[in-house]
């Protein structure tokens, strides 16, 4: 009987080494789609936990989400290197600024997650399935990106909130995934809040994924991940003539980090 299970457990991987072997794409999907369900299930198992001990949507679930995502990374062999983490212990609420790279990028927010931090998120991930669910219960913000208006309102009622909820809130600047090796032009959103609230801003830098994951060439394998909490920009005494400029301080500020850290020659000796 033992025996039976052991057989079938060498077939098992004997395929999946076969497939893999046989075609990157299928190791590529085979992977993703592990995250995916990984993810899912993980999502499922864990929203009745968070419904039990906090009882409902609230930043206080990000605690329990970011303990179980913090496991993930051991899967699919990946490893980070953190540098700056005391930059996160300003008193009172930030906007922390990220690059976005992959979906894979949940592994790197949960592995810095400050407490009391809720991320801005497109509200189409809110029908995720078990995914949707527990982001909607770690009191996510959700933003319609095909309304501006909408869009904007949102943010400016965030800009609020957060200093009287003291929260921390996580947005991706460049507003939607993008894994080139560089960062796409910054959308001004997330400085119009850091101004209207008077918060600091926080920069972090995650290195380039593409040396281990490049959806192109459908490249999936372990890696290490280096990641750099900056110093604060201040934003005290700003106004919002000053946003163009804060968000291109920032901007230049995380692309020299971003080359630095992924060992690509900086902007000056760059070709293409
Ligand atoms: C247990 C298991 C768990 C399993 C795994 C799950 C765990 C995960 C948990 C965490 C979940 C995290 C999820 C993360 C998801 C990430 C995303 O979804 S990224 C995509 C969404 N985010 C963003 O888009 C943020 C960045 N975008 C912006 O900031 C944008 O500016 C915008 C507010 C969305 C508006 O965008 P757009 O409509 O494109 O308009 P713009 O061109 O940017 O702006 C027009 C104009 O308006 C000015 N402006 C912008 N914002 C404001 C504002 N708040 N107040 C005043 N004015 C504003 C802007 O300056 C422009 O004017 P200008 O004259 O041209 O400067
Ligand atoms: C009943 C419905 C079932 C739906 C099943 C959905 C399956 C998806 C499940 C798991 C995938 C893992 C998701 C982890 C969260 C990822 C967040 C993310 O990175 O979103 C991308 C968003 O930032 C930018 O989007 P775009 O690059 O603009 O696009």
């Amino acid at each position: 009987m033992e025996l039976g299970w052991l057989l079938w457990g060498a077939a098992v991987l004997l395929l999946l080494h076969v497939l893999m072997g046989l075609s990157p794409a299928v190791n590529f999907a085979l992977r993703i789609g592990f995250y995916s369900f990984l993810c899912l299930l993980a999502s499922a198992l864990t929203a009745p936990v968070c419904l039990l001990v906090n009882g409902g949507r609230t930043v206080k679930n990000m605690r329990i989400i970011r303990a179980v995502v913090r496991t993930f990374k051991y899967f699919f062999g990946l490893r980070f290197e953190v540098k700056g983490l005391e930059n996160f212990k300003v008193e009172g609420p930030a906007i922390i600024v990220s690059n976005h790279q992959s979906i894979l990028d949940m592994m790197g927010l949960m592995e810095i997650l400050p407490d009391n931090c809720v991320q801005v998120a497109k509200k189409e991930l809110m029908y995720a399935g078990t995914v949707g669910l527990i982001i909607y219960l770690g009191g996510v913000i959700f933003i319609n990106r095909k309304s501006t208006t909408d869009a904007k309102m949102v943010m400016a009622e965030v800009a609020k909130s957060m200093t009287a909820d003291n929260v921390k809130v996580w947005v991706y600047p460049e507003g939607t995934r993008n894994c080139t090796g560089d960062l796409l032009p910054f959308k001004k959103g997330a400085f119009h809040i850091a101004v209207q609230a008077q918060v600091p801003v926080i920069p972090v830098v995650y290195s380039s994924f593409t040396s281990f994951y490049n959806p192109k060439t459908k490249l999936f394998t372990s890696g290490k991940i280096k990641v750099e909490v900056l110093p604060p920009i201040e934003t005290k005494g700003l106004t919002s003539d000053d946003v163009s400029d804060l968000t291109d301080r920032c901007f230049h500020t995380m692309r020299e980090t971003l080359f630095r850290l992924s060992g690509r020659p900086s902007e000056s000796k760059k070709s293409s």
